[in-house]
């Protein structure tokens, strides 16, 4: 990957669908990269995803361990599921809400990440879970790191689809101020390595009015086994 951090490179890619998947790619550090409009192409595939995996497993408010309310709406695919409530944060293969499993991984979204992981150097990326995470205007996630996960080794792959938002990317202590980066439409996160452990966040969402979205999109697809 390229080692300036400041430039950016054009890309065609042709993905196992053969649909062409054009991107810019922002290096972040060596190990990171935001994948401009990867996922553009693929936005109304999964959407229509998005919306069958609600109806079998509905959008909530998770719980913090500390009673507070999370202020997306979230819900899961995959073998999978990360979850929170008074017991902590983890993650399970069956949907706390419904008790079932959790609906499969569409395999053209595994295949996406995998191939957006390996634009930054991560050649074997098999995602098992996928959060999905709804932000209606105001809400936001606070800085956190993701170490739910039992092998860092592994990246984290995360589309934005919908209302853009700042992407807070903070530094490897929750008091390292964190950079704000802009997420649109398409955009794809690739992260790990040294930066696996990075705090991160999502500052409050704002309704835009160059878009006809009413919410923001994220997916998360990780290794969680
Ligand atoms: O919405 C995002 O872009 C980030 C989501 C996130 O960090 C998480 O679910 O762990
Ligand atoms: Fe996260």
């Amino acid at each position: 990957m390229n080692d300036e951090n400041n430039s950016a490179y054009n890309l065609d890619l042709f993905p196992v669908d053969s649909t062409p998947r054009e991107t810019t790619v922002f290096p972040l550090s060596d190990h990171s990269v935001i994948l401009k409009s990867f996922a553009s192409t693929a936005a109304s595939k999964i959407y229509t995803s998005t919306a069958a995996i609600s109806a079998q497993a509905p959008f909530r408010h998770w719980q913090t361990p500390g009673g507070k309310q999370m202020s997306a709406l979230s819900t899961n695919c995959g073998e999978l599921g990360w979850v929170s409530d008074r017991q902590g944060y983890r993650y399970q293969a069956t949907d706390p809400q419904t008790g079932k499993p959790w609906p499969s991984l569409p395999q053209f979204l595994s295949e996406l990440a995998h191939d957006a992981a390996a634009q930054a150097g991560y050649n074997d990326f098999v995602p098992d879970s996928c959060l999905l995470n709804k932000y209606l205007p105001k809400a936001s996630m606070g800085l956190h790191q993701d170490r739910d996960e039992r092998d860092f080794s592994q990246p984290i792959v995360s589309i934005s689809l919908g209302l853009p938002a700042q992407f807070l990317w903070g530094g490897l202590k929750r008091s390292d101020r964190p950079q704000r980066l802009l997420l649109e439409h398409g955009d794809v996160v690739v992260w790990g390595a040294a930066d696996r452990l990075r705090y991160h966040g999502i500052a409050p969402v704002k309704a835009s009015k160059g878009t006809t979205a009413d919410h923001r999109l994220n997916l998360t697809l990780r290794k969680a086994s």
